[in-house]
């Protein structure tokens, strides 16, 4: 089976997507951290955002193994994701591996923002998880600052406008919502209540009457 979920930064797809994989016993891909770990290699090895080929080199470098590396995890590098996202040819790189990923029985939960509409157009289940702007930041702000980062809320919030706005008009697998995804809108939701409202859109689309409580 495998489940495609897309959506924002901050919409709170990861979570609700670690949570489902758990719930059905299946393995977890935040594509995110892909971009992330490519724009992290490519300034390491001294490259611009923008070059299309350093990025591109980084990309087929990539050790998959240091996905979870905590400095993933910072803002600058989610701004510096964005840049190298853009490039097609980081994403030609990059469609390989998540495409390989979702193949192993019993297939995979795997979170992003083209999931449902490049990646994976045949996924057995899509949903498309959203929240406000001001919420997004809000909870990237609390995340951040639990992590120890000096940062205003309103600089996370623009951060995340610019985000979405590069996301959603770069010529190349921009964010959108594919047409046959559920529709979660999270602004309202604790992350409890998220998770159970995604197991009834998956069960739903799966044509079951289950619940996750
Ligand atoms: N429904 C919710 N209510 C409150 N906080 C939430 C909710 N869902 C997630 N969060 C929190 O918001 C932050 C962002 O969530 P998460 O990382 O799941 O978002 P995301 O969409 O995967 O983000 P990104 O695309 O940037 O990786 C996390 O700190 C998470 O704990
Ligand atoms: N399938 C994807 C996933 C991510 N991106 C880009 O990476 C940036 C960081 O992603 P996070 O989910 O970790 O916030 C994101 O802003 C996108 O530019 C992507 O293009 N496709």
């Amino acid at each position: 089976m495998i489940i495609a979920i897309d959506g924002p930064a901050a919409s709170g797809k990861g979570t609700v997507a670690k949570r489902i994989a758990v719930h059905y016993g299946l393995r977890h891909l935040d594509t995110g951290a892909l971009y992330r770990a490519v724009a992290r290699d490519t300034l390491a090895q001294g490259g611009e955002l923008a070059d299309s080929s350093a990025a591109a080199a980084a990309a087929s470098r990539l050790d998959v193994a240091t996905l979870d590396d905590p400095v993933l995890r910072t803002a600058g590098l989610g701004e510096a994701a964005s840049v190298v996202a853009r490039h097609p040819e980081v994403r030609a790189v990059l469609l390989a591996y998540q495409r390989e990923f979702v193949r192993i029985p019993p297939g995979a939960v795997i979170d992003g923002r083209d999931i449902g509409t490049v990646i994976c157009p045949n996924a057995d289940v899509k949903l498309f998880v959203t929240a406000t702007p001001e919420e997004r930041a809000h909870r990237r702000f609390l995340e951040l600052q639990a992590a120890g980062a000096a940062i205003a809320e309103a600089e996370v919030l623009a951060d995340i406008r610019d985000r979405d706005q590069r996301d959603m008009t770069r010529t190349t697998a921009p964010l959108r919502q594919a047409e046959d995804a559920a529709l979660l809108d999270t602004t309202n939701l604790d992350i409890d209540a998220a998770f159970r409202a995604a197991i009834d859109l998956v069960e739903a689309a799966m044509g079951n009457a289950g619940r996750a409580d």
